[in-house]
């Protein structure tokens, strides 16, 4: 499909007849492509959203914004990401805005979710071409659009967009995390050197894990590449704090990759004992090696297969106290990294249990085995959303 770019649009920026004196051709063909580009993305990101707000709306996700986003069938991620996220930050002033100037008849509520992503970018992101019915439409009430706008601006008594949003906004920003790896350092040593640069406070709830203002990056520091300090976060700490096992156990870690919870489990064990990682993703596989190896732990065994594969019969298995189950996958498993603070029911001040730290699909196997777990300690991750 090529977007067509009707008359009234090329009228918008472009004379008749070709280039202005002085343009080169080149770079109008480079503005077209960029505009089909863009025409394209409002589409894409119109399909996730309607994804994302459907699947708000009945609490039935059909996956988080970014796994929606990075599914095959999106072609270009990064710019729809960027306006999914965008869009979704702006909708109740996008919602207010189109609702007072009449705009989203029955007609337009049909393709509701891409009027609400050409708006946000007519009205707060780029200048675009009316290459669509949708665009023609917005383009067109654009003056509408921004006159409602300053009127809802004057009403709530704020000067800028910004101050409407701030306003409208109930996300504080979340603190940098990051977790001393004990096999390797000590946590008040790592205190005294990140406090020459950044303010460090000590967790008040998980050993050895530090806190640093939001936006602290720290991804380049030398404590992080040297395996010293892991950035990881709160609730994904609290998993094997939660199950506290011994220095001498031997425990399996069922999901591991990408091993953050694993080497966490060697250090509360002081490296003693043993680790049976397992993970089913042979690309995966590697990265749990990989932080093994970065974490100095040496009790760790890592295994590229299904955990459910374990003969529970095999003698060696005979003094497994605990397995580490944390089957779900979402980053470091924290809703801000999920993005879920920008969904319209976060903002409705509900309290959502992070269920996809615990998806029966995985459980229903294991379940299976009752007998075999009987006596063993099962972890799961159930996190709530507010306590992080
Ligand atoms: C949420 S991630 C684990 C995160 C990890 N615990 C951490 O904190 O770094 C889940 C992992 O489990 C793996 N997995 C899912 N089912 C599995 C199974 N039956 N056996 C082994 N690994 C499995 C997935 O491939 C994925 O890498």
């Amino acid at each position: 499909m090529t977007p067509p770019l009707p008359p009234s649009s090329k009228n918008l920026s472009v004379p008749a007849g070709g280039a202005p004196p002085g343009q080169p051709r080149r770079r109008m063909a480079s503005r077209d492509a960029a505009e089909r580009a863009a025409f394209f993305a409002r589409r894409e990101a119109a399909g996730v959203l309607r994804r994302v707000l459907r699947g708000d709306a009945s609490r039935r996700a059909a996956g988080s914004i970014k796994s929606l986003v990075y599914s095959p069938s999106v072609r270009n991620k990064r710019a729809t990401f960027a306006l999914v996220c965008q869009t979704l930050k702006y909708l109740p002033i996008l919602k207010e805005v189109l609702a007072s100037s009449g705009l989203l008849t029955s007609k337009w509520k049909k393709q509701e979710e891409l009027v609400y992503v050409t708006a946000y970018d007519i009205l707060f992101g780029q200048e675009i071409a009316a290459s669509g019915s949708v665009e023609q439409l917005i383009v067109l009430h654009k003056d509408v659009l921004m006159s409602a706008l300053e009127k809802i601006c004057v009403r709530r008594k704020v000067h800028s967009v910004e101050d409407l949003l701030s306003k409208k906004s109930s996300v504080k920003p979340k603190p940098r995390f990051l977790r001393v790896n004990t096999l390797r350092t000590t946590t008040e040593s790592v205190i005294e050197e990140l406090n020459k640069t950044h303010t460090v406070e000590k967790d008040d709830m998980v050993p050895d894990m530090l806190v640093l203002p939001p936006g602290t990056d720290l991804h380049n520091h030398h404590l992080v590449k040297d395996g010293k300090v892991f950035l990881q976060g709160k609730a994904s700490c609290m998993v094997a704090v939660a199950l506290c096992p011994k220095p001498g156990w031997k425990v399996i870690d069922a999901c591991a990759a990408p091993g953050n919870k694993t080497v966490h489990l060697a250090a509360l064990m002081d490296g003693e004992g043993s680790i049976i990682a397992c993970e089913l993703n042979k690309e995966r596989a590697k990265t749990l090696q990989h932080t093994v190896r970065k974490s100095g732990a040496n009790n760790i065994e890592t295994i590229n297969g299904d955990f459910l594969d374990i003969n529970s019969n095999d003698p060696s298995y005979a003094e497994v106290h605990a397995i580490l189950l944390d089957p779900s996958c979402s980053g470091s498993g924290i809703s801000t990294e999920r993005l879920d603070h920008l969904l319209p029911s976060h903002s409705s001040g509900k309290l959502w249990i992070v269920m996809a730290h615990a998806p029966c699909v995985y459980l229903s196997h294991p379940f299976r085995k009752t007998t075999d777990l009987h006596g063993y300690w099962v972890v799961m991750r159930v996190v709530f959303a507010e306590c992080i």
